[in-house]
């Protein structure tokens, strides 16, 4: 595939990849393209359709899959995931880097397609940071908070294995988790905005 190399940001629920992205796309207009996923689970307040993800059903969800329209797809937490390939399309016509946000079991399924990515994982600090952050999020219920801590755990240890992350950023201090984001990715920031000028 041309264009600029797109970029994967996984990490446990709560860890801050929405926050570290959505000030990475504020910061670099023109540069970034999100790849908005579906998803069955409810908007959360603020939440858009069709911006923070396509929100679905099971039902349509499952068509979309079985048609062959996702490059991926996953449960967490009792809820299906997925990222269309129109979803990567979207943004990859418009020459932009195409940032997709995605859970453990994505990572491993994008590993078996041609999108050659760069990995990057977003971790706590430790577990006990991240149930603060989800408590105090006010996100979750309580079942679904234990879901999540537990997918988290699992998804602490993978992240250790090597070679299935390019780079993991401890997001303890934001600042210092948002240059390191940055410093990564700044070839590829230079070259989009060089292609542009
Ligand atoms: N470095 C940080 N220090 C303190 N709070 C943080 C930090 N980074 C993120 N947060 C807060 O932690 C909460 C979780 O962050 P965020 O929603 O970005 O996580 P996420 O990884 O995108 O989660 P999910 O996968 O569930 O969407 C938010 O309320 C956010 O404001
Ligand atoms: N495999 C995929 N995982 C995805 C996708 N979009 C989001 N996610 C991951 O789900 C959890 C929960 O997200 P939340 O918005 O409900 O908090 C988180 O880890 C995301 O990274 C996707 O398309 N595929």
């Amino acid at each position: 595939m041309s264009g600029p190399r797109p970029v994967v940001l996984s990490g446990p629920s709560g860890a801050g990849k929405s926050t570290l992205l959505k000030r990475l796309m504020k910061e670099h207009e023109g540069v970034f393209g999100f790849s908005v996923s579906h998803t069955t689970r409810n908007p959360r307040p603020g939440e858009k359709d069709g911006k923070d993800y396509h929100f679905t059903t099971k039902e349509a969800m499952q068509d979309g899959i079985d048609n062959g329209e996702f490059i991926e797809n996953a449960e967490f937490s009792g809820n299906m995931y997925g990222t269309s390939k129109a979803a990567i399309e979207d943004v990859r016509a418009k020459n932009l880097i195409c940032i997709l946000d995605v859970d453990i079991q994505g990572v491993k399924r994008i590993k078996e397609t041609d999108l050659d990515p760069i990995y990057i994982s977003i971790q706590p600090p430790s577990m006990e940071v991240l149930e603060k952050r989800l408590r105090d999020r006010q996100t979750e219920t309580e079942e679904s908070l234990q879901t999540r801590l537990e997918a988290a755990r699992i998804d602490m240890e993978l992240s250790k294995e090597p070679g299935v992350f390019d780079v993991v950023i401890i997001n303890d201090d934001l600042e210092k988790a948002y240059e390191e984001l940055k410093e990564i990715l700044d070839e590829e920031i230079k070259k989009v905005q060089e292609a542009k000028s």
